[in-house]
């Protein structure tokens, strides 16, 4: 059942179920829709009036305890990629954040935005990451998009994270997307494996999963749907350019046929771990404007 959970003359917020089991937050206001998952704390679009949508979701998203949702902003955290505990342990891919049921905190309508504010606490959650700590996600929408992650250590002693804003931005196809200025620094090759490499970035075109060595304010570029996306991070020390390629994509089950040629992701991210010392908070943060 749907229910109206804050209205002004500016907009309305109201929650929609998912399936039967998971909510969802729809946001209309007169600078731009958009939808927020509860579960995975997950935002899975947002189209600013009179535009094309910014956020690209699959059209086989499975929407189920335990499964990371495909498109949107995944939040990756508290670690980044798989993770390798010191006693050698492995764990899944992109932490756990993304797969909880995140509590909704607050909404606030104003003239000129909507911002959300969702939580997420716990303790133990994982055998190689058993520390205290809060989430809090802030999430601005109008005719920008804006996302602060403040992360709190809670416990009594230092912890350490990794993270990324894993951005899936709707594209017109790869090949008509540019990047600037990240083909300026050293990334790490995920797809083989070296390491401070330099190479030109002429689009997007898959398999590309690229870890860049900047923290620079990015373009994406589309020629086609002339469209330029600026993104820009905060607190964050890398960008991570991905995009499975057709091989990739066709070995996954929640993409349909053709979904890589949709989107490019370009994820605000910390890749080496970070430490936020006990009782302190941290905060990452990232920026979209449509230029
Ligand atoms: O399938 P997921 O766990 O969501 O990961 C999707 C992708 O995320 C990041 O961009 C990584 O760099 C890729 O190596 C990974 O394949």
């Amino acid at each position: 059942m749907s229910s109206i959970i804050a209205e002004n003359e500016f907009g309305q917020v109201k929650q929609v179920p998912l399936t039967d089991q998971m909510n969802a937050l729809e946001i209309t206001h007169h600078t731009c829709t958009a939808k927020i998952s509860l579960y995975g704390g997950h935002v899975l679009a947002w189209q600013p009036a009179n535009q094309k949508p910014v956020f690209w979701l699959s059209d086989d998203v499975i929407f189920e305890q335990g499964t990371p949702i495909r498109g949107g902003i995944p939040l990756c955290w508290p670690w980044f990629g798989p993770y390798q505990a010191s006693s050698g342990e492995k764990a899944g891919n992109h932490g756990f954040a993304r797969q909880r049921n995140w509590q909704f905190d607050e909404v606030i309508i104003a003239k000129d935005s909507v911002t959300v504010t969702l939580c997420l606490s716990g303790e133990n959650e994982h055998p190689s990451w058993p520390y205290q700590y809060q989430l809090k996600q802030q999430l601005i929408f109008s005719d920008q998009f804006e996302q602060k992650l403040f992360i709190s250590n809670l416990s009594s002693q230092a912890f350490e994270y990794s993270a990324a804003l894993h951005s899936y931005f709707a594209v017109s196809a790869p090949e008509n997307i540019t990047v600037p200025p990240l083909a300026e620094f050293p990334f790490d090759d995920k797809v083989t494996g070296k390491e401070q490499q330099f190479a030109a970035l002429e689009n997007c075109l898959g398999e590309v999963d690229r870890i860049y060595y900047t923290n620079q304010q990015c373009l994406i570029e589309d020629k086609q749907w002339q469209r330029t996306l600026k993104v820009s991070s905060t607190n964050c020390q890398q960008w991570v350019l991905w995009n499975p390629g057709v091989e990739v994509a066709q070995r996954m089950k929640d993409l349909h046929l053709g979904a890589e040629k949709e989107f490019v992701c370009l994820e605000a991210a910390n890749t080496d771990r970070q430490v936020v010392q006990a009782n302190k908070t941290v905060m990452i943060g990232q920026k979209v404007t449509l230029t």
